[in-house]
């Protein structure tokens, strides 16, 4: 209010100077007249305003910036949660390598004077790295619950601030807080985020926060039983430094669970859910190939919720069945508007992915459906028998030519090119780019291209990935046109049951005979 007046004040007195000042030196008659004395009268009284509104503004000035930063401080105070977790490597299924060289740490952390007595020093930097949802997170909470240290949860891309050194100060107070509360755990999920070569993202306050890491990881001494863990699913993109000897230097991939693994995370994921006594996990841990422990459980508590929406008294298979579509294909669309002749191209699309797969024999066909499912219109699930992490040359030509089945079909029954077969022609590119620069299988040789190389050759490697897409398509239409019958079969059972699952497709088919044995022209024709 006081700051208001004096403002006021100033202002009227700030003009009245410049009207004397006018007056005064113009002579003028007109208007108020001033003398030599109320002008200087005038100045003074402006000039002792303003000194005393420059006091009066400072301390506020200071007063308010002091509150901002202590707000700022515990902002970022807050932002670092801790907590003592009750997880434990029981909680995490599957993963035995990995949770054997843990035990390593673990030990470390409950008998630390046992190893400072030794001279060891604390295996500081663990880095996880793998696919989304492999239970990294869970991981890290489990080696804190069983060592019951506090941990310390953060996301690399909560330490990316638009002001310089913020991030670096949060890194700061995270290990303070972490080193006082020790013993701790640090998981510092999305890594990449903070960590990323320096060259490629130049970014100054990323690189203070990078720095800021490399120093705490550098700076305590084996007294502190602090183990700090990142977690990312691009390790090519972080910087060298921090995967240097006394940083993260020990590697731990955490890959997407085989059928085993699958097996046991599903158990513990349906430990305490009523289950219908027919189901056998083995057969759902074989159904859910490709899915990541996150993935799985999801789908037990899908499936458990849609039991419920069911009133039942336990979770059946078709009720997992049900949460596996879903979770594959994603919700299905209530009261879909297409159009009669949009159904007709879609059970014709989907139909001929389904038979080029059964003409090939690759990957199981569990179920072809029309029914509209998120933004797919119908769709084909598909599952390998087993875990496979080897595919030939052949393999992969037959996986584009499933892909390329539906705009395939389209092709041969209505001669038309239609929008629906976008994410085919990408999944199919992606598939042909990586034959040709991952897999050395194409003309330009046994060559591994690597990623910036390729703007480059970006010509030449088109070309041959063209070559390979367009020879898998012109084969495609081949055998469907040799199974046109049968691919009429397939679409008009769509258009009558709209959903034909592995049995009934095979039941259809008949006595339908596998893809006759292939020439070598044809095979090189590809
Ligand atoms: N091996 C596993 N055993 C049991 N549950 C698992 C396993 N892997 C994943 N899960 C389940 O999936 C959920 C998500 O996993 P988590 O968050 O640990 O994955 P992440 O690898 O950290 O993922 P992201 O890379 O996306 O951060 C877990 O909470 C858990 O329920
Ligand atoms: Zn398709």
């Amino acid at each position: 209010m006081k700051k208001r007046i004096i403002i006021i004040l100033l202002f009227i007195f700030i003009i009245l100077t410049v009207i004397s000042s006018y007056t005064v030196w113009s002579n003028n008659s007109v208007g108020p007249q001033f003398t030599g004395g109320d002008r200087l009268l005038i100045i003074g009284i402006t000039s002792i305003l303003f000194i005393y509104y420059m006091k009066l503004d400072r301390p506020a000035q200071l007063a308010h910036a002091t509150i901002k930063t202590e707000k700022k401080e515990k902002d970022t105070n807050t932002k670092e949660t801790f907590t003592k977790p009750k997880t434990t490597f029981e909680d995490v299924a599957g993963l035995d390598e990995v949770k054997e060289e843990l035990a390593e740490v673990i030990d470390f952390i409950n008998q630390s004077e046992k190893y400072k007595k030794m001279g060891a020093k604390i295996p500081k930097g663990i880095l996880f790295h793998g696919p989304p949802g492999t239970g990294k997170t869970l991981l890290a909470s489990a080696v804190a619950g069983e060592t019951k240290s506090t941990f310390f949860s953060a996301s690399g891309s909560e330490f990316v601030e638009k002001y310089v050194g913020v991030g670096a100060k949060r890194i700061r107070t995270l290990f303070e807080k972490a080193k006082k509360e020790a013993p701790s755990v640090i998981f510092i999920d999305e890594v990449d985020a903070i960590g990323a070569k320096r060259h490629l993202d130049s970014n100054n306050e990323k690189d203070q926060t990078l720095n800021q890491l490399l120093v705490e990881l550098d700076g305590f001494n084996t007294d502190q039983t602090v183990v700090v863990i990142a977690a990312t699913n691009r390790m090519d993109l972080l910087d060298e430094a921090l995967l240097r000897p006394g940083r993260f230097d020990r590697h731990m991939y955490i890959s997407n669970p085989n059928v085993r693994a699958r097996e046991e995370i599903l158990k513990v994921h349906t430990k305490n859910k009523p289950l219908c006594p027919k189901i056998e996990i083995k057969n759902l841990a074989r159904k859910t190939h490709g899915m990541s422990g996150a993935h799985l459980a999801n789908i037990s508590n899908e499936a458990a919720i849609i039991a419920v929406r069911e009133d039942a008294e336990v979770i059946s298979l078709d009720h997992f069945d049900q949460a596996i579509e879903r979770v594959i294909a994603g919700l299905q669309v209530r009261n879909p508007t297409v159009l009669q002749k949009e159904k007709e191209i879609v059970a014709f699309h989907e139909a001929g992915h389904a038979l080029v797969g059964k003409i090939l024999g690759t990957d199981m066909v569990q179920k072809v459906s029309i029914i509209p499912r998120g933004q797919a219109l119908g769709y084909v699930l598909q599952m390998p028998e087993d875990d496979r992490y080897i595919y030939t040359q052949q393999e992969l030509y037959h996986k584009i030519m499933v892909m390329l089945g539906g705009r395939a079909a389209e092709q041969l029954i209505f001669n038309h090119l239609s929008t629906g077969a976008k994410d085919d022609l990408k999944k199919a590119t992606e598939l042909g780019m990586q034959m040709v620069c991952d897999y050395g299988m194409s003309d330009l040789g046994y060559v591994y291209n690597e990623a910036n190389m390729i703007h480059a050759m970006s010509n030449d490697l088109n070309k041959e990935m063209n070559h390979i897409v367009k020879g898998c398509f012109e084969k495609t239409i081949h055998q469907l046109k040799t199974y046109e019958k049968q691919l009429n079969d397939i679409a008009k059972a769509l258009l009558d049951r709209e959903t034909l699952n592995g049995d009934e497709l095979e039941e259809l088919l008949g006595d339908f005979k596998q893809a006759p044995v292939k020439t070598k022209e044809e095979l090189e024709a590809v």
